[in-house]
């Protein structure tokens, strides 16, 4: 099994570059699982206090569980990866049965920041943007997909966001074999993984 991570800032283009990535390669190949999923499950919190947890901090992750999956995966047995809802910032209760593949991807603004992790990573790529197009992104996103107002995202930028930006995930770009500049689509590097992974598979 071949396990590529992809970390990088929120808004920086992670989940488009695994899109682009995954589009032309055969569907029972390669494996996908998001950090997203694994944010803690905050069931014994009500929404509002739910609303104030620092989502950008390394300890909002369940990494435990997250390596224990990746490890359940390189034996050959099949995941059950929670479902998580940025509505309700909980998990949903769902679970989406995810088999192991030849490729596995793992993507995620902080998992480039656990050590047991990076260990089990092959490849590590960091996916840039600048921060100022980062935060754009993330207002559209937000207020069009995540149920948010331009009040709540300013705020966590400002709060939590840029601080925790700062602090713990910039400095993986260190980690990183390759970094994949997405100021703009990025076919050219989206190309290159797309061949490390072809190969891989042949
Ligand atoms: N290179 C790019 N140029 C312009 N917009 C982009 C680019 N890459 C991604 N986006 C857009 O930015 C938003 C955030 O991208 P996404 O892939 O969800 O980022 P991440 O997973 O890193 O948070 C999405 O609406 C996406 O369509
Ligand atoms: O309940 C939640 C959990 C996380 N967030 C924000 O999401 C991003 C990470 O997701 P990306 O898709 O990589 O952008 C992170 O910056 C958290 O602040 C949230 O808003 N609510």
């Amino acid at each position: 099994m071949l396990i590529i991570g992809i970390g990088g800032g929120t808004g920086s283009g992670k989940t488009t570059v695994v899109n682009e990535i995954i589009k032309q390669l055969p569907e029972n190949e390669v494996g996908i699982i998001s950090q997203d999923s694994y944010y803690n499950d905050t069931s014994h919190l009500n929404y509002e206090q739910r609303t104030k947890i620092n989502f950008d901090h390394p300890r909002s992750i369940d990494f435990d569980l997250l390596c224990e999956h990746l490890k359940e995966l390189k034996k050959g047995n099949p995941i059950n990866q929670p479902v998580y809802s940025f509505v309700k910032h909980n998990r949903t209760g769902d679970t989406i049965h995810t088999l192991p593949r030849k490729v596995m991807i793992v993507e995620g603004i902080l998992i480039l920041t656990n050590t047991e992790l990076r260990k089990m990573f092959d490849i590590n790529i960091f996916v840039h943007a600048d921060s100022d197009e980062r935060l754009i992104r993330r207002i559209k996103r937000d207020i069009t997909q995540r149920g948010r107002d331009i009040d709540e995202v300013l705020a966590r930028y400002q709060n939590t966001l840029k601080p925790m930006h700062e602090q713990f995930i910039e400095p993986t770009k260190e980690f990183a074999d390759i970094i994949i500049p997405n100021n703009r689509y990025n076919t050219v590097a989206v190309d290159i993984v797309r061949t490390i992974i072809s190969e891989r598979l042949a």
